[in-house]
């Protein structure tokens, strides 16, 4: 090994390796004015002792929601201390003294104990100190989903949203974050009498939109010159195809991993390819294997008629299938293009949407439905 090589070794071509972490939160975050903004008005009343509104945010994964949240968050916090901002992830906390443990955290600075003091008892301590001080409380439930799994959603709706009657004067509003369409009617069904959202949509990014931000993330990730256009053009484009820009951050990182084994000073097409492979499509398949039985059986018959079929052959076939009602098959057709696994084009013919063309977006043979 000469002494370039080992020079080489130690070199990094990572400027900041963290900007590729998930929990990362990028300083320059564009495309999503419209829906802070819509944040922050839902917010706005509670810094003024007046009543916030709840919220349902919903937009497909890696559609930036949960940054959003934590960005307008960022900004409440700097700018007022009457409105308590809590985050929770419902994925690592579903029951209702695990919400309520998260709540005390965020208020007094630590977890209550585990065991010995009820669930009353701290409900009570955390409301009377919202009162005391006059704040309100703002809980963003993030994959909102697994707390009805756990059926708990209800009560913890219950005791968030109908504080103010026991502990009058308190504020508090649900900011509900979704990556489940089919999952909008299940909320609106279990928890419709005390909260009434206002829908907040994180529409999918633009091929463009991808792109600028994996500019952003190279800037800060990377040295200069250690990626090229041409690579970056490749990894935005095979983020848009999947639908999914937290893979186009996962393939900048894993390039940049590859390169430096190889003690290269930059990311060639050798180094983008092999990242790729090792990529496998966990992401389509991860998708697959969470449709239910309607879904998947829906897709099947997409994927049987190979040329595009419009939206109301498909139906009729579907409903022929399945006995199922014709909103229903829309809602199952949605529910396909909000997971991007099929896009729909309008053709320009046809009344009432039935001349939509329907769009497969990956490969059938390559995965098993
Ligand atoms: N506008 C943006 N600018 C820069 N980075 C972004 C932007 N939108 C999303 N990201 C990045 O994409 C990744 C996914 O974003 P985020 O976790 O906010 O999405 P999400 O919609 O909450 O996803 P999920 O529904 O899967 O939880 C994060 O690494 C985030 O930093």
């Amino acid at each position: 090994m000469g002494i370039e090589d080992i020079l080489m070794y130690d070199e990094s071509l990572f400027k900041n390796i963290n900007a590729f972490d998930p929990d990362y939160l990028p300083p320059n975050y564009n495309f999503r004015d419209t829906q802070m903004e819509a944040m922050a008005i839902a917010i706005r009343p509670a810094m003024r002792n007046a009543q916030p509104s709840n919220a349902v945010i919903l937009g497909s994964p890696a559609t930036g929601k949960t940054t959003a949240v934590k960005k307008v968050y960022e900004l409440v916090e700097k700018n007022t201390d009457k409105v308590v901002c809590v985050y929770i992830n419902c994925q690592l906390h579903t029951t209702r003294f695990g919400i309520i443990s998260q709540i005390h955290k965020q208020i007094f600075g630590h977890l209550p104990p585990e065991s010995g003091v009820p669930f009353a008892k701290i409900y009570e301590k955390i409301m009377l100190e919202l009162q005391k001080k006059g704040q309100s409380l703002i809980l963003s439930l993030d994959d909102v989903n697994y707390l009805f799994q756990s059926k708990n959603a209800n009560k913890i709706f219950y005791d968030i949203l109908r504080a103010y009657e026991e502990f009058p004067g308190v504020k508090t509003a649900i900011f509900a974050i979704l990556s489940d369409l089919e999952f909008r009617y299940v909320l609106d069904k279990n928890v419709n009498t005390v909260f009434i959202p206002q829908e907040i949509m994180f529409q999918p990014y633009s091929y463009s939109e991808i792109e600028d931000i994996l500019r952003d993330r190279v800037r800060a990730g990377f040295y200069p010159n250690v990626i090229g256009d041409d690579i970056i053009e490749q990894v935005a484009m095979y983020a848009f195809d999947n639908g999914d820009l937290r893979t186009g951050i996962a393939l900048l990182r894993s390039c940049g991993n590859i390169a430096e084994a190889d003690a290269s000073r930059e990311i060639t097409q050798e180094h983008f390819d092999e990242a790729v492979d090792s990529l496998v499509s966990i992401n389509i398949s991860q998708v697959l294997s969470t449709l239910t039985e309607n879904e998947r059986s829906l897709l099947l018959l997409i994927t049987e008629s190979r040329e595009n079929i419009t939206a109301g052959d498909l139906g009729e076939a579907f409903r022929e299938k399945e006995n199922v009602s014709y909103a229903s098959y829309n809602r199952t057709l949605d529910k396909l293009e909000f997971l991007r696994l099929i896009d729909t084009k309008y053709t320009g013919s046809g009344a009432r949407g039935n001349s939509r063309e329907i769009i497969l977006r990956f490969n059938p043979d390559d995965y098993q439905i």
